[in-house]
């Protein structure tokens, strides 16, 4: 709670105490301002000091409480926030925060609300309210803009951007930045500032700043908002919020941004946002059919690591080993390749604000295998072939420490194959990092029938370090993400076939939020990474077996669309068009290809398909069921551990809107019943796609009286489990 004793005769400490990170429930909220307020009446104290318990300052409101979690009347609890920044604001004495960790939404409008803000050099600060569904509603959009301008309280309001003590100073979010003990450079600021008047220091009494195109500015950032929200709700209020700053007095202002987020609360919106929220946070407490888990699994410390291959995946991987500090022995046949690293890791260190020697020093650029020997840990990411791949793990696993960990970035093989050619299955699992490895945020730790409890750990552990969502998955083809596009994939290349066209897919796609309707993330990964496995699968190129008709495998329904694409060479962006013409090999901008459109009535003609209308509804409904269905199974498999881990797979790996929740949320929202009797509907009118068969899992939760998902994981554990 909020703990106040005197230091240095007149000064007073106030401790915000709630671990794990201090976060602001009512209660806490109407302590700590009771705390402010007896500080202010004791004649002994001239200056308040605000810090938090254990090295964090504040992580905001208490998101249970927003989300409905716990029983909190509910405007108890919203105000009691509101009333603790504005008493710190209106205090007589200065108060100062002393902010180490984070000071993040709540957190940080308390801060905001302080008369001087002190910060350890380490320190992150930021408004992530958008990223929950909500906006930063204590005041923080309309003193925000009063302290630091609107170009930066707008961009850092609408996207939830957190910002090093370093940039807060740079803004003016900050007074100060120390190196040192934090509570001490506080107090000893405090003091020299005991005595300054406070009234310039009360943002809320402050004239916001009106550089001279602020109109333009606030017109421009409310339809670039618009323009990247897809469909979410937060960032567009979060603008409006602190553009009021700039049109109404400060109350009128704080009477609006309420609104807006008495609008934002109780929206789907914000349940599903904070849902994933909860199930980013879930997936890391994973645990192994023997009884190993998070808790009782130590992780080994990574100190060196290595990568093979420093194609698009091992590149992004190095730079994200780097960037965490890690140093790194990075092997690669081919020197343009090494030089592409080189200047990736330029480009980082600027972002970073770092020289660029201090990241290339941690980099060692071999083409001998002995150079790997002393790693902790050996992240492969070289051609997706399994014959390479094995004969790569059977080489490490003599050239290596006998402890170092074996990691394959596949995205899709046999990872029990990979351990099974090496002398330490043991110490083998998959890391199946996502395009591009060093800006995406998520891991899919693949364990294998092997993989230690020690390997899990130490993969799941290094993936945080990265700065990376880990979710421990099953070994199967495919593994979670991957299997369940297929049958995604392929619902989109049987809509074209019977009529629709890929802008018209992917523009119902587009319009439910995803970042890329299908057929232009094919394009941009590229046609022929999916070929090639349906060429090993044998669905494609001379593997078919004879006599197989061009529409049907395996008794199956089959569409050829992608695989005569390219044999035609149209392999996506890369090569110029794919489903779409780009301006050039590498281009980026699609538009609709004639070529395509002839090529597919003509493929219809071939086959005596006969086009019809398709609707949104059977786009959406298809694609996504579809999808979801194969998450059902994956369940039912026990290759993922929970609803959670394939919605946090989707949502950080896909591109699925976080607003939505993910895929297994998403069908949740709808209604199990209505999913089910949709994908009855579906394999009714294809019974030769199985994918559309309803799962076991789902009719057996259907049957079950549809439980609320915050139950299924319960549920689940009743049923095989490989995790
Ligand atoms: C009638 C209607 C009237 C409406 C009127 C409107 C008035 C409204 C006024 C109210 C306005 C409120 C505005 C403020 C909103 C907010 O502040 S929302 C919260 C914003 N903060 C965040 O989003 C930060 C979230 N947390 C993090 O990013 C990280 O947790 C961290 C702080 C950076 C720490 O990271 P790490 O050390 O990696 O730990 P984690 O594993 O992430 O977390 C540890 C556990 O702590 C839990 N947790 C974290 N933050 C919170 C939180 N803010 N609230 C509750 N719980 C939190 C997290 O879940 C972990 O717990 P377990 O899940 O049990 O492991």
């Amino acid at each position: 709670m909020a703990q106040y004793s005197r230091v240095r005769g007149s000064v007073a400490l106030l401790r915000l105490t709630n671990p794990p990170v201090n976060a602001l429930s009512a209660a806490v909220s109407r302590d700590l301002e009771r705390a402010v307020r007896s500080a202010c009446a004791d004649s002994a104290v001239r200056v308040l000091v605000l810090r938090g318990h254990g090295g964090t300052f504040c992580g905001g409101a208490d998101i249970r409480e927003l989300a409905g979690l716990v029983d909190v009347p509910f405007r108890v609890g919203v105000s009691s926030l509101v009333a603790l920044v504005d008493a710190v604001e209106a205090a007589e004495k200065p108060v100062v925060a002393a902010i180490e960790g984070v000071a993040l939404g709540g957190g940080l409008e308390l801060a905001l609300g302080c008369h001087f803000r002190i910060a350890h050099g380490q320190a992150r600060l930021g408004l992530p309210e958008v990223t929950l569904g909500l906006l930063p509603a204590a005041g923080g959009t309309q003193r925000l803009p009063r302290l630091v301008g609107f170009p930066a309280a707008l961009e850092l309001v609408a996207t939830g951007r957190d910002v090093s003590a370093e940039e807060a100073l740079a803004l003016g979010l900050v007074d100060h930045v120390t190196d040192g003990d934090v509570e001490e450079a506080a107090v000893e600021f405090a003091r020299r500032v005991a005595d300054e008047p406070l009234a310039s220091r009360r943002l809320s009494t402050r004239p916001p700043p009106r550089p001279a195109d602020l109109d333009t500015l606030l017109q421009v950032a409310l339809e670039r908002a618009q323009r990247r929200a897809r469909g979410a709700l937060a960032p567009v209020a979060c603008v409006q919020a602190v553009r009021a700053a700039a049109t109404l007095p400060f109350t009128q202002g704080l009477q609006l941004e309420q609104e807006l987020m008495a609008a934002l609360l109780p929206s789907n919106q914000a349940r599903a946002m904070q849902y994933c929220f909860f199930a980013q946070r879930i997936v890391g407490k994973w645990s192994l059919p023997g009884g190993a888990n998070w808790r009782n699994s130590p992780a080994r410390a990574v100190s060196r690591a290595a990568v093979i291959g420093l194609g698009t995946m091992g590149r992004g991987i190095a730079v994200s080993l780097v960037r965490a500090g890690i140093p790194v022995v990075a092997m690669e046949t081919d020197e343009k390749q090494l030089r592409v690293v080189t200047a990736m890791l330029e480009r980082e260190a600027a972002k970073q604000r770092r020289s660029p020697d201090s990241y290339l020093q941690l980099v060692q650029f071999t083409l001998e295998r002995r150079d790997l020997g002393d790693a902790d840990l050996v992240v492969e990411a070289v051609f997706e072939d399994l014959a390479l791949k094995k004969r790569l793990f059977a080489e490490l696993s003599s050239s290596c420490r006998p402890d170092t960990l074996l990691c394959s970035n596949t995205s899709a093989l046999d990872v029990d194959a990979l351990a099974a050619a090496t002398r330490r299955p043991e110490l083998v699992v998959g890391m199946h990092f996502f395009a591009p490895a060093h800006v995406m945020k998520l891991l899919e730790v693949v364990c294998g029938a092997r993989s230690s409890p020690v390997a899990v750990a130490t993969a799941m552990q290094l993936g945080k370090r990265l700065g990376k969502v880990s979710v421990a998955v099953a070994n199967c083809p495919g593994f979670a993400g991957n299997r369940m596009l297929k049958p995604y994939v392929e619902q989109a290349s049987f809509l074209l076939e019977e009529g629709a066209t890929p802008q018209q897919v992917d523009a119902v796609l587009e319009d439910f939020g995803f970042a890329m309707g299908v057929f232009r993330m094919s394009d941009l990964s590229g046609l022929d990474v999916g070929w090639r496995v349906r060429e090993e699968a044998g669905l494609a190129g001379p593997t078919v077996p004879p006599g197989e008709s061009a529409r049907r495998r395996h008794g199956c329904r089959y569409s050829p669309l992608a695989d005569l694409l390219c044999e035609h060479g149209r392999l996506g962006q890369k090569t110029g068009r794919g489903w779409y013409l780009y301006e050039g090999p590498g281009g980026r901008a699609a538009t609709p290809d004639p070529w395509l459109h002839d090529f597919l009535d003509q493929y219809r003609r071939r086959h005596g398909l006969r086009p019809r209308r398709i609707d949104q509804q059977e786009v959406l409904e298809r694609c996504l069921y579809a999808l979801a269905n194969e998450g059902f199974r994956i369940l039912e498999e026990g290759v993922a551990a929970g609803p959670e881990d394939i919605d946090t797979i989707y949502v950080l790996g896909y591109g699925w809107p976080a607003h939505r929740g993910g895929p297994m949320y998403h069908v949740a929202a709808v209604g199990l019943p209505a999913v089910l009797s949709r994908l009855e509907h579906f394999r009714r009118l294809h019974p030769d796609v199985p994918q559309l068969r309803p799962s076991a899992l789902l009719r057996h939760l259907v049957a079950e009286g549809s439980p609320p998902i915050s139950r299924w994981r319960e549920l689940l554990k009743g049923l095989r489990s490989q995790l």
